[in-house]
């Protein structure tokens, strides 16, 4: 089981902080859908301390989404320290995590993100002083090192362990390698193997298999999933239920997944507002709509289409015009979501 600190998740299965994707709106799905911890989306300390009203927005913590871990990112301790502490006096997260793995040339230029990597003391006395000024546990997220000549993982994870940080989560790839190539587990298991506190292992989990594999071969205490959720919340309780007991459930429908997506728009739209939400619900459809049959011809009016009715109806004439099969596949998913789920 995972641990952090004294919360205990009901599984393995952790959403990734993706920014522009882990808002409230997403992370319920998420929630609802079984998974044991989300993540927000990273958020700026120097903007946490400017706390200007989109900030703000950001540090909401439903109490439906707890367990929540929200991260913070920065390069100057002293700012850090103080973000730290308003996340942690201010708001409902449940931990804080702090930023190693950005590889945005923006963020790395201030120090942050994946720049920490470069220097273990730095990690441990960063960590320490956040430790030392809160009360909720403290994790981290890192990539395993800045290119293929800097991988100090295990230098980094101990940084981290030390300094009272209550779990890592490392993810299988360096700074340098952005998203290309192949995420390198063995790091994960080196991590692993390194410390005491709870390690999550991240990176190329897109199947409920992966997941397994990663845990198996990793011995990793969590499993995080990024990519392989975006409008496909479905995967992170396949993957729950797989690990649970071994049976693999089938796809989702058109029908169930345009469901979905209708309700993540609403979601966003309290949110957010209508003018906002819908153009930031453009990419998640086609997400939603990946690997449905024929679905490309409605993708083009769905990136012009701003207005929520006008979206819902052009979904509904697109599941009106499906032939019968790709309505209900031979599985009845739609049951299976139903049990374990609560929307
Ligand atoms: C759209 C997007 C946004 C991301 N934003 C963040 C972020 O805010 N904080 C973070 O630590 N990682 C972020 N990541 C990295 C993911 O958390 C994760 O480490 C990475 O996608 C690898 O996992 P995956 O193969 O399961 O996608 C982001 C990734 C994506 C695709």
């Amino acid at each position: 089981m995972l641990k952090i600190g004294d919360i205990e998740m009901k599984n393995q299965v952790v959403l990734a902080p993706m920014a522009g994707v882990c808002n409230p709106a997403f992370r319920l799905i998420a929630k609802e859908f079984g998974t044991g911890l989300v993540c927000a989306e990273m958020v700026s300390d120097k903007a946490i301390l400017n706390g200007n009203k989109r900030t703000h927005e950001m540090l909401f913590v439903d109490e439906r989404e707890k367990p929540l871990s929200l991260q913070i990112f920065g390069g100057d301790r002293e700012s850090l320290v103080a973000a730290a502490k308003v996340v942690d006096q201010d708001t409902n997260a449940d931990i804080i995590d702090i930023n190693m793995g950005c590889p945005a040339p923006k963020i790395n230029k201030s120090d942050a993100g994946a720049k920490w990597l470069l220097d273990p003391n730095k990690i441990n006395e960063m960590v320490a002083a956040v430790v030392a000024n809160v009360s909720k546990p403290v994790t981290v997220k890192m990539r395993i090192g800045w290119d293929s000549d800097h991988i100090f993982v295990v230098d980094n994870v101990k940084a981290v362990a030390d300094a009272g940080g209550k779990a890592v989560s490392v993810h299988g790839r360096t700074r340098q390698q952005l998203y290309t190539g192949q995420a390198d587990w063995s790091y994960i298991k080196q991590a692993k193997e390194a410390v005491s506190i709870p390690v999550i292992g991240n990176g190329d989990v897109v199947t409920p298999e992966d997941a397994k594999r990663m845990l198996d071969t990793t011995g990793c205490d969590g499993v995080m999933i990024g990519r392989g959720a975006l409008g496909n919340p479905w995967m992170l309780y396949r993957t729950i239920e797989f690990l649970k007991t071994g049976q693999l459930l089938s796809e989702p429908t058109a029908e169930e997944k345009i469901r979905i997506a209708i309700l993540h728009m609403d979601r966003l739209i309290n949110l957010k507002g209508e003018h906002v939400a819908v153009r930031e619900m453009r990419k998640h459809l086609s997400w939603y709509l990946k690997g449905i049959k024929g679905s490309a011809k409605i993708k083009d009016s769905i990136m012009e289409e701003v207005k929520r009715d006008e979206m819902v109806q052009i979904l509904h004439n697109f599941l009106e015009g499906l032939p019968q099969g790709e309505l209900s596949s031979p599985g009845n998913e739609l049951e299976e979501v139903e049990q374990v789920c609560s929307i």
